[in-house]
């Protein structure tokens, strides 16, 4: 658990948090435009500016209590940053060498060096100097590295915001299964809604320098206004399982909850389900605007995915829905959420109300983890 109040003054800017409380497990993500100064929380959270004041507790610990702070190397925090800071004069073994021989003799547990080296993926580039590394490698490095600190706590600022479309892609999966299998709490600063939809289990809204809201994902991702839809409109991300690709090239995605429902989708090859024998955790994404709305079951269409669900909500244009649009808000049959967005007329002409059951149409969906 994160608790307390942080103030932090810069010549230019001013944080003041207001008081806040989250959990701290899992994946915990600063979303908020640029210059809303979600990285001057995440400094302010670390002990990383001595200009900080207010109060933070971790756990059971007083990180801050007025201008008193833990300093940041006893709050055993592993960080990555945009850019990897590594030492130019020593080859990649040598950063992550330097690295593990600072962390202190209590804390020397937990996964080892050849572990995580392989885990990461940098098993072949151990040899060399760091100034040859693409952008995506230096990443790996700074993961490896930040996990050789056996940290309490990773704290990630834009760590993918340097790189290409598919490096991107790469690490994303890469961070996203680490900090699942490691089980270590993180903090991670993002523009990018499809990093929040793949990776948080909340999000921490920051705006003006202040805390705007703290949601689940399930909260931030079931209402019309959500900062998350600013670019691509209304987005469902649902959870489930991804089973293995058939010959056809379809992965049936289920719900965990037994025959909820499935969805077939196009797999690309680097999905999982390729190599899974057994169906693997996954989440989906769904834009509103691929999914359309039928009352009754339709005959003789391509469409392979038609999920009966039931309208919990319609949302209109005051409500914050684009001119002429609806959002209308469906429960599936394990209760998930799932929002399509259709013209006003469609909702009209279909009369549309809430407690009706509907069959959703999905044209789309991408995997978060492909
Ligand atoms: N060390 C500093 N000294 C003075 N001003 C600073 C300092 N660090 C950040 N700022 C200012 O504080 C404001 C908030 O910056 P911050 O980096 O926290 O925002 P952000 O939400 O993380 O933005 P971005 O998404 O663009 O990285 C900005 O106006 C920035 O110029």
């Amino acid at each position: 658990m994160f608790q307390g109040h942080l103030q932090l003054s810069l010549p230019h800017f001013t944080l003041d948090s207001t008081p806040f409380a989250f959990d701290s497990s899992g994946v915990t993500v600063l979303f908020g435009r640029s210059g809303s100064g979600k990285s001057t929380f995440l400094r302010a959270l670390a002990g990383l500016d001595r200009r900080t004041q207010g109060s933070l507790r971790f756990g059971d610990e007083v990180w801050q209590a007025g201008r008193k702070a833990l300093p940041v190397e006893r709050r055993d925090i592993g960080f990555v940053f945009q850019s990897a800071a590594l030492l130019p004069h020593r080859n990649v073994r040598g950063n992550l060498d330097y690295a593990a021989r600072r962390v202190p003799k209590d804390r020397q547990h937990g996964p080892a060096f050849a572990e995580i080296v392989e885990r990461v993926g940098i098993a072949d580039l151990l040899d060399r100097p760091t100034e040859f590394l693409s952008g995506g490698e230096r990443q790996r490095v700074a993961i490896a590295r930040a996990l050789l600190m056996r940290p309490r706590l990773l704290m990630m600022d834009e760590p993918l915001s340097a790189l290409d479309w598919q490096a991107k892609n790469d690490l994303l999966g890469l961070i996203a299964n680490v900090i699942a299998e490691y089980r270590i709490p993180t903090l991670y600063i993002t523009h990018a809604p499809v990093e929040v939809e793949r990776l948080a289990d909340r999000v921490v809204f920051m705006a003006d320098g202040r805390i705007a809201s703290i949601e689940t994902l399930a909260e931030a991702t079931h209402r019309v206004d959500s900062p998350l839809f600013t670019e691509e409109g209304p987005v469902s991300v649902l959870h489930g399982t991804l089973g293995p690709r058939e010959v056809d090239g379809l992965a049936p995605f289920r719900a965990r909850e037994k025959d909820a429902f499935t969805f077939w989708i196009g797999a690309p090859d680097s999905a999982r389900a390729m190599v899974a024998a057994t169906p693997v955790d996954t989440r989906l994404r769904v834009l509103a605007r691929d999914v359309a709305i039928a009352c009754q079951r339709q005959e003789g269409i391509s469409m392979l995915n038609q999920l009966p669900c039931r309208i919990t909500a319609i949302s209109h244009e005051g409500d914050g829905a684009q001119p002429g649009r609806s959002v209308v808000f469906l429960a599936l049959a394990d209760g998930q959420s799932l929002l399509a967005e259709l013209s006003h007329r469609s909702v009209e002409n279909l009369s549309l109300k809430v407690d009706q059951t509907v069959f959703a149409l999905i044209k789309t969906a991408a995997l978060l983890d492909a």
